[in-house]
C-alpha cells in the first residue's frame, strides 16, 4: 500500500529516553516490516498517526494538528511498561506520509481564488490512503486507534471501516461540533456529510455538541433525521459528574449494539490545545472516563482522535493527554 511510512523500533529509538532497571512503553510495543504480518499479529489495537491539517486550513481553522502526532509519540513512547499500561497489546505501525500533500497545500497562495477548493482536492487525495489502511486493519482482525490530524479523517475512517464490514457504520462522536456541513469542497467540518451521502455511515450521535457553533441549518437537518441525533454540552453543564457519565452510557447504547468507530474532537475538551479551542468543554479526567467507557465496548472498531494542535509551550500537555487516552482504551 503507498503513501505509509512503516516504523521500526531504530527509528523510534531517539524518542525514548531510557532508566536502567525501568521499561519504557516504546521498547516493548511491536513493530511490523510489512503490513501483511498485521494478520498474524497478537497485538489487538494498531497504532498510527495522520500529521495534517489540510483540512483544517481549508476549513479556516487554526493550524497546528499536523504536529499532534509526534508530541503523542513523544509522550507515549516514555510512558511506563507495567501490568497496566500493556504495550505488548499494541503494534506502533507508523504514519500516513503527509509530506507531499503538506507542501502541495503550503504552496497554494491564500489569496488564489481557488485555495479552498485546491485544497480539497488534497484531502480527498488522504482520504483515499486512511480508507485504504483502516480498511485493512480491520479486515486484519485488529482496531485501528487513529491520532490525527484534523477530523477530516473521519471520513476515510468510516469508508474503511465500511467497505471492510460491508455495511454502513455506527458513529458516537465526543465533540464540540457535528461536522456536517455542506459539501461543495471537502474539508474538516464536513467528513460526517461526506461518509452519510455516500450511505457509509448508520446511525450518527455527537455527544457534548456546543450550541453557539452549530449553524441554524444543522441544528434543522438533524432534528429531521432518522439516523442523526446530538446531546448539547449545555444540557449538561449543571450535571453532576456521575450524571454526565450516565448520559455518556446512554449515547453509547444507541450506537453499540452494532459495529460502531469512536470519534473524539480535542475542541470538547476545556481549554485543550485544538484547532477549534474553547474555554468550556469537558474536563480530561472527564473524557479518560468516556474513552475507557467506550473501550470495553465489543462492537467497537476503531478509535479517532484529532484536532489536538500543540504549540511549543503545550507539547508535554497534549503528547501526555493523548497517551493516557491511549492508554486507557487498550488497558
Ligand atoms: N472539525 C472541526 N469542525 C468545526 C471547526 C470549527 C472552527 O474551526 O471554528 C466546524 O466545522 O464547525
Amino acid at each position: 500500500m503507498e503513501g505509509i511510512k512503516l516504523y521500526t523500533s531504530r527509528s523510534i529509538a531517539s524518542y525514548i529516553s531510557t532508566r536502567e532497571g525501568e521499561t519504557k512503553f516504546g521498547e516493548k510495543v511491536n513493530f511490523i516490516s510489512n503490513l501483511e504480518e498485521l494478520k498474524s499479529s497478537k497485538a489487538k489495537y494498531v497504532l498510527f498517526g495522520i500529521p495534517e491539517d489540510i483540512g483544517v486550513r481549508a476549513n479556516l481553522g487554526r493550524p497546528g494538528a499536523a504536529n499532534a502526532w509526534k508530541s503523542c509519540l513523544k509522550s507515549l513512547l516514555n510512558v511506563q511498561a507495567n501490568q497496566y499500561t500493556k504495550p505488548e497489546k499494541l503494534v506502533l505501525l507508523g504514519e500516513v506520509d503527509c509530506n507531499e500533500l503538506m507542501n502541495k497545500a503550503s504552496n497554494i497562495a491564500i489569496e488564489d481564488p481557488n485555495y479552498i477548493a485546491k485544497l480539497g482536492d488534497l484531502v480527498k487525495q488522504l482520504d483515499t490512503t486512511v480508507s485504504q489502511l483502516i480498511q485493512f486493519i480491520i479486515s486484519a482482525g485488529k482496531i485501528p486507534i487513529i491520532i490525527g490530524g484534523g477530523h477530516n479523517n473521519a471520513y476515510g475512517n468510516i469508508k474503511g471501516a465500511s467497505l471492510a464490514l460491508k455495511k454502513p457504520l455506527n458513529v458516537l462522536n465526543i465533540d464540540a461540533h457535528t461536522d456536517l456541513r455542506t459539501t461543495e469542497y471537502r474539508h474538516s467540518g464536513n467528513g460526517f456529510s461526506f461518509a452519510r451521502n455516500e450511505k457509509l455511515l448508520g446511525k450518527y450521535r455527537v455527544f457534548g455538541l456546543h450550541q453557539n457553533y452549530t449553524p441554524q441549518y444543522i441544528f434543522e437537518n438533524m432534528n429531521t433525521s432518522a439516523n442523526d441525533n446530538y446531546r448539547l454540552f449545555e444540557h449538561l453543564i449543571l450535571k453532576s459528574s456521575e450524571q454526565i457519565v450516565k448520559a455518556f452510557r446512554e449515547e453509547l447504547e444507541l450506537v453499540a449494539n452494532e459495529d460502531f468507530g469512536m470519534e473524539l474532537d480535542c475542541d470538547a475538551i476545556k481549554g485543550f490545545p485544538s484547532s477549534a479551542q474553547t474555554p468550556s468543554g469537558f474536563a480530561i479526567n472527564m473524557v479518560r472516563n468516556f474513552i475507557r467507557i467506550a473501550s470495553e465496548e465489543e462492537h467497537l472498531k476503531y478509535l479517532h482522535i484529532c484536532e489536538a494542535a500543540p504549540t511549543e509551550q503545550s507539547e508535554i500537555k497534549v503528547g501526555k493527554t493523548l497517551s493516557y487516552l491511549i492508554t486507557d482504551f487498550i488497558h
